[in-house]
């Protein structure tokens, strides 16, 4: 697998967001630090999850970003994306790398080193670590795990630890101290007045 970036901008489909234009912003300023995952509404159909990610993998084409699908892995196979983004509700590990194939970037999301071992052994090559903070771009996600919990993920396994949830560019350089490759956001760039500013700001830390 070729070295994966170490800012994932995830996809902010809610009414009145406009995740193609975020995507616009920041691909010139983070390129190959870059990774997308395209990441729908429950709601949202297969059909609209196919259009998104085909305009967001030919945004990225010419930058060379990879791009993910996350939950609908057929979506991702269908369109080519570099591969997928699992969790609890979804497909198990172990399947989804089977749908991937070997070759495929698989991201699993775990809040703690048990699981996290667990996901890595069934094939996840990164894990999405949180949620770090509070946020209000998910519903009924469990308590946050903080800076010391994506620790003692990161202490526990050896694939890039991306950290998520809530996580703004002042948390970036804690969290890499903590031993987290990477993060993941929705809102530090889709909800920024200036969405390549804060991409320089979140990279800023991830340099370090
Ligand atoms: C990088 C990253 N980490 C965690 C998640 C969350 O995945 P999941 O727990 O399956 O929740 P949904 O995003 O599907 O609502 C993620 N998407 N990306
Ligand atoms: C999908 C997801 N899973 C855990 S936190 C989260 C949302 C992250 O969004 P934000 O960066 O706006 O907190
Ligand atoms: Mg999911």
């Amino acid at each position: 697998m070729p070295s994966l970036g170490r800012l994932h901008l995830i996809t902010d489909t809610r009414p009145g967001r406009d995740p193609l234009a975020v995507l616009r912003a920041v691909l010139p300023v983070a390129r190959t630090q870059l990774v997308v995952q395209v990441r729908v509404e429950d709601t949202a159909t297969d059909r609209q999850a196919y259009e998104l990610a085909r305009e967001v993998l030919a945004l990225c084409a010419p930058y060379e970003v990879p791009c993910l699908v996350n939950d609908r892995l057929h979506v991702a196979l269908a369109t080519g994306a570099a591969g997928g983004h699992v969790g609890a509700d979804d497909l198990p590990v172990a399947a989804a790398r089977q749908v991937l194939g070997p070759a495929a970037v698989l991201g699993a999301t775990a809040r703690e080193p048990a699981t996290a071992l667990a996901a890595v052994t069934a094939g996840a090559s990164y894990l999405g670590v949180g949620p770090c903070r509070a946020t209000t771009t998910k519903d009924g996600l469990p308590p946050p795990i903080g800076v010391a919990g994506v620790r003692a993920v990161a202490g526990a396994v050896a694939v890039p630890v991306i950290a998520i949830g809530g996580v703004t560019a002042a948390d970036v350089p804690p969290l890499r101290a903590a031993g987290a490759y990477g993060v993941a956001v929705v809102g530090a760039l889709s909800a920024a007045a200036d969405p390549a500013r804060a991409a320089e700001e979140l990279l800023r830390g991830l340099s370090c």
